[in-house]
Parts: structure tokens; C-alpha cells; sequence
């Protein structure tokens, strides 16, 4: 898969960078076009273009209020209960705008999962919280569901960890087994997407590193986005990165060429550490 990279020359502004940040040749599961967004009238997002390619791990870095999360929780629309939220542009999933009137917000929840920082396992048994979604969807054979929920443990590298006490409370496990559960419950509903808001920085680095392998291992199966402050983390784990800063999209490209080869000089100083 080659990416084709818009031709900016350093220095140019963010917007000339962010302009166009196609994918020539690699299918494109999110298109997010022209897209803004504020909170009470101040711009958190600023005409932000980019597409997230399939079945790839595509990291957001940048530092602290840069618009990060506000981006990845439009993509599953959790702003829609804030009504000091205003946007514009749009953003497309396989190629139908999730704004579109006609669009069940459920089944875009569904096909997007979304885990975040701390892990939120429900109140309930290890199975059930496996189950939960599969339980929203309506009846399903006990025997097709047991074997889905095996399935999604093991997608998520916990199957074998406690396959011997599925009906123990999930609040027993370990915060990264239990973030590990979290992703198990997400997987379950077979997403398109997945969306990961800080998933490890609330974990141990063994748990973390955990989490990141999973994170590699799971592209085969869906397309993936990453919220990062852990630059190490990105460079280890995703296939692309954008780097946003101050609401807008600075720079997005192969991760490789994004930490080794910035093409502007604020990317430079944000992965060195020379800029907050
Ligand atoms: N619910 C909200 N209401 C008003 N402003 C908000 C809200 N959520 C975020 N913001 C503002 O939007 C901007 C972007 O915030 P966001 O949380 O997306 O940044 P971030 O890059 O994810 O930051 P961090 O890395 O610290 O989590 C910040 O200025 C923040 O204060």
C-alpha cells in the first residue's frame, strides 16, 4: 500500500499541509472532509481533511487540547448530546456521511467501537459483559452467542486468562485485563472500526505493551485509530500518523516518514520533545 503524500514544502502554513491528504492507491474506510467543529462558538477542529485507510492503524498525536479526542468522538458522534457543539464539513464511513438524517446512530455505534483511557467494564460477570451488545441485537442461540464470546476474548487476548472464570465478576481482572475485556465487549458486535482514546496510559507497561500488540494483531480484522500522548507508542503500533496541533491538521503520513523524515518543522519539534 503506498501513500500518496501531499507535496507541501517545510515551512508552509497548516492549512497549505493539511489540504489534501490523500491515500492514492489504499482504499479509504473514514473520510473526514473540510471538517470543523467548536464548543460555544470556539473552534476545537478547523477544516481538517484526512482519510483513515482500512484495516491499518492510523495514530492522532499532538499535544494536550490539539483536538484529539474531539476528533474521535465525532467519528462516533458523542458530541450529539451537546448542544453548544456546532459543525461543519463532514465525515464519511464507507463512504456514507455519519450526519446523513436517514443514519441509525446505534448500528454507526455498532460498526464504531470506542474504548477509552480508564477501562469501564459493567457491573456484571466477565461472560455478560462479553455478551452485552450481542444481547442488545436480540435473540441469538445460547450456543452461537457462547461461541462469539469466546471468540471475542481470544480476539482480544484474554480468552485464555480467564476461560476459567467467565461467570466471575469482571471488576476481579486486572486493569489491563479488564481493559483487555473492554475491547473483547467492543469486538464482540463485529465493528468496522475502532476507535482507542489513550487506551494504555492508565495501564502498567506490561499491560501496555499487551495492548499494543493487540492493537497490531487486531488490523487484520478492522480498521483502527489511535489516540496517543506516547510517541514511542505510536511509532511502535501505527502504520499512519496525523499530527494535529492547536485544532488543525498539521501533518499526516506512513508513520515511518512522519517520525524519521517530517516534512515540517513543527512536526520536528513535537516529536523531539522540543515542543510540548
Ligand atoms: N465538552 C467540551 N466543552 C468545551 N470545550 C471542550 C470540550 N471538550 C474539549 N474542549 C476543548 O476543545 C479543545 C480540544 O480538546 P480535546 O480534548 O479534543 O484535546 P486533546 O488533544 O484530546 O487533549 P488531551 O491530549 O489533553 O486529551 C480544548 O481546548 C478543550 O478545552
Amino acid at each position: 500500500m503506498q501513500a500518496s503524500l501531499p507535496k507541501s514544502a517545510p515551512g508552509s502554513s497548516a492549512s497549505d499541509s493539511a489540504a489534501v491528504m490523500h491515500f492514492a492507491t489504499t482504499e479509504s474506510c473514514l473520510d473526514i472532509n473540510d471538517f470543523s467543529l467548536a464548543y460555544a462558538g470556539v473552534p476545537a477542529l478547523q477544516h481538517l481533511s484526512l482519510q483513515v485507510p482500512r484495516h491499518r492503524v492510523t495514530a492522532f498525536i499532538g499535544p494536550s487540547g490539539c483536538g484529539k479526542s474531539t476528533l474521535l468522538r465525532a467519528i462516533n458522534r458523542l458530541h450529539d448530546l451537546n448542544e453548544s457543539v456546532t459543525l461543519s464539513g463532514n465525515i464519511q464511513l464507507e463512504g456514507r456521511d455519519i450526519h446523513a438524517p436517514q443514519l441509525n446512530v446505534a448500528e454507526l455505534r455498532r460498526r464504531v467501537g470506542m474504548v477509552f483511557q480508564n477501562p469501564n467494564p459493567f457491573p456484571m460477570s466477565i461472560y455478560e459483559n462479553v455478551a452485552f451488545g450481542l444481547r442488545l441485537q436480540g435473540r441469538m442461540p445460547k450456543r452461537k452467542r457462547d461461541d462469539t464470546v469466546e471468540w471475542a476474548l481470544q480476539s482480544a487476548a484474554l480468552w485464555e486468562e480467564v476461560k476459567d472464570r467467565l461467570y466471575r465478576s469482571a471488576w476481579t481482572l486486572s486493569g489491563g485485563q479488564q481493559q483487555r475485556l473492554v475491547i473483547a465487549r467492543t469486538l464482540a458486535v463485529r465493528p468496522d472500526v475502532l476507535l482507542l482514546d489513550e487506551p494504555a496510559s492508565a495501564l502498567d507497561p506490561i499491560s501496555t505493551l499487551k495492548i499494543e500488540e493487540l492493537i497490531r494483531n487486531l488490523k487484520s480484522q478492522l480498521t483502527l485509530v489511535l489516540v496517543t500522548h506516547n510517541m514511542q507508542q505510536a511509532a511502535r503500533v501505527s502504520d499512519y500518523t496525523a499530527f494535529l496541533q492547536g485544532g488543525e491538521l498539521v501533518e499526516y503520513g506512513p508513520t515511518d516518514s512522519v517520525f524519521t523524515n517530517p516534512r515540517l518543522q513543527r512536526t520536528e519539534n513535537y516529536i523531539t520533545g522540543r515542543m510540548a
